[in-house]
This record gives structure tokens, sequence and C-alpha cells, in this order.
């Protein structure tokens, strides 16, 4: 049995080759960064498991690739790159890695939120074009920070808003206790939130989750800060309410089309502060992630599965 690694980045390319060279893996590495969907059968002819970052998996590859049997995504959210249960009814399993950044992930958040009460990206911007933009901020301290979605990540921000001095609230969608939180309906935190922050996976329930009428709910002025996925948001009603003022500021990691295409409506407004779907991006994180994957690896050639 035989796994590729279709789509390296360098980053995880290297991380790949150093945990690969304490370990036995017929694992192999192909280093072209800008692989399209088309490349995939000629890359794939003999190999039974693909390990892939964040290129498009068409359902239609198990016709022409007639080996391959696993994808290993290398993250959590599968969903916005490929269809697995499509992919499932045509043979091939996906497996997705969880929790692999969820410290990283949740620093990102947090820095989103502090970015954006802070509006450090327009004074930024502002500067460098020679204007001496000064700017009020969010105090956070005693505000309320609102979780929707509560899994390792919203955990990992819960610690640190708190640590912060911020007020912890969440939604759930099953009922959760973790100490510190205090969970609410989504009606009570759309509303007390000075800051929400999404941390929702991707499916059929969760799109379009932000909905304009959710939108309309947000505390005036309040920071939206988004890690998981652009498409849980309905991003025209986010672009609006921006516009408005009725969201203050957001600050976002994610986007419905990756990457963000150049001249976006949300590049040219001022209240936002961006990055580049990046947040899971550290060596720590990193490393969690490969390994875990190797191991999805040695697991499906130990038992098929
Ligand atoms: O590589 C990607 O784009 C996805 C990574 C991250 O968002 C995840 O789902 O774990």
């Amino acid at each position: 049995m035989r796994a590729l690694f279709v789509d390296a980045n360098e980053t995880l390319a290297a991380v790949t080759d150093k945990l690969l060279a304490s370990q036995k893996l017929p694992v192999s590495i192909n280093r072209n960064p800008s692989i399209k969907p088309d490349d995939l059968p000629g890359l794939l002819s003999d190999a039974e498991i693909m390990i892939v970052d964040h290129t498009a998996v068409p359902s239609a590859i198990a016709e022409k690739c007639a080996k391959l049997k696993h994808v290993v995504f290398l993250g959590t959210g599968a969903r916005s790159y490929m269809n697995p249960e499509e992919l499932a009814e045509r043979g091939i399993s996906v497996h997705t890695i969880k929790g692999y950044g969820d410290t990283a992930v949740a620093e990102c958040a947090i820095a989103l939120m502090w970015a954006s009460a802070r509006n450090f990206g327009e004074m930024d911007r502002g500067m460098r074009e020679g204007n001496w933009l000064r700017r009020d901020a969010m105090q956070l301290t005693g505000k309320t920070l609102g979780l929707i979605g509560f899994g390792g990540i919203a955990a990992e921000a819960a610690r640190m808003a708190a640590g912060c001095g911020m007020k912890v609230i969440a939604w759930n969608r099953t009922p959760k206790t973790h100490p510190g939180v205090e969970f609410v309906s989504l009606e009570k935190l759309l509303a007390e939130s000075h800051v929400v922050s999404l941390h929702l996976l991707l499916n059929d329930e969760t799109k379009g989750f932000l909905s304009r009428e959710r939108i309309a709910q947000m505390r005036p002025g309040s920071i939206l800060i988004n890690t998981a996925r652009g498409a849980v948001v309905d991003e025209d009603a986010m672009l609006d309410a921006l516009r408005s003022g009725h969201i203050g500021h957001a600050g976002l990691d994610v986007f419905t089309v990756e990457p963000l295409p150049a001249g976006h409506p949300v590049t040219k407004l001022p209240n936002v502060t961006l990055s580049a779907h990046s947040a899971f991006r550290t060596p720590e994180a990193s490393d969690n992630l490969i390994g875990a994957a190797l191991d999805h690896c040695r697991r499906i050639i130990a038992t098929g599965k």
C-alpha cells in the first residue's frame, strides 16, 4: 500500500520529511505547490492513500484513480474542499484530523479580536500611506465574548479571554458545561456579546448559520470574528452590516471563496482585519497535524480502515 502527499506546502512537507526520517512508512511527497484537480489522476495512478492539504478533490476521481481508497485531509473541515459522502459512495473514505490546532486557531481568534477592538489594521494601512489616523478602541476587559459552537478551539479561546478579564458566554447545538463559561440561548448570546466568535464546522446545517436575521440580533457595534469557515456566515448580510456599522468590526481568517478574489468587497471596508486562512499555521499545530496524518496512514496500512 502506498500513500502520496499530493499538496505539500513547504512547511508541512518539511515536517513530513522530519517525521518520516524516524519511521518507516511508504509515504512519498509531491512538492508541486499548485496542483489542480485535473493533475490528480496522473499523480495518483498507483497510490491507495492520498494525503491532501487544500486541493479540491472531485468525487469523480474514483473512476480515474482505480487504486485510491482513502483521502487523509490535513485539517478538520474537509467539506470546503470535497464531499465526503459522495466519495464514500464511490468507495473512498475521507479521514479528517481533529484537535491538532485548537490552541493555534484560538490564538488567531483572540489576536483578531484585539486587532479589531484596537483598529490596528486601519491605522497600520493609513500610516503606511502617510496618514496619522488615530482611532478610538473598544476596551475589552469586562466585556462579553460570545462563542458560537463549543469544541476544543472555543474552549481554548474561552481560557485566553477569561485571562484577559472578559466574561465568556457560549452557545452549542448540544448542551455542554465548561468551567468559567455560561451557556446561554443563541438569542441571548447575540444580544449581549460585545464580541461574537464563530467555532462551527461547516455542514448542511451550519451553512449560512449567521444569517441576515441573526446578524440583525447582534449587539449594535459589536465585533465579529470568524476563524471557522467563510460559508457559515451570510457574507452579503455581513458586508451590509459592516457598511452600516451594525457590526462595528470583523476579524476574518476564512472566506466563502478562497483565495479571496482580488478586489473583493470585503477588502474595500475600513472596519475589517483580514488574515489569509492561516489560523492553524504554527509549528506546533503542523507537528500535531502531520503526526496524526501519519498515524492514520499507519492504521490504514495495518487494518485497511
Ligand atoms: O488547509 C486548510 O485550508 C484547512 C485547515 C483548517 O482550516 C482545518 O480545517 O483544520
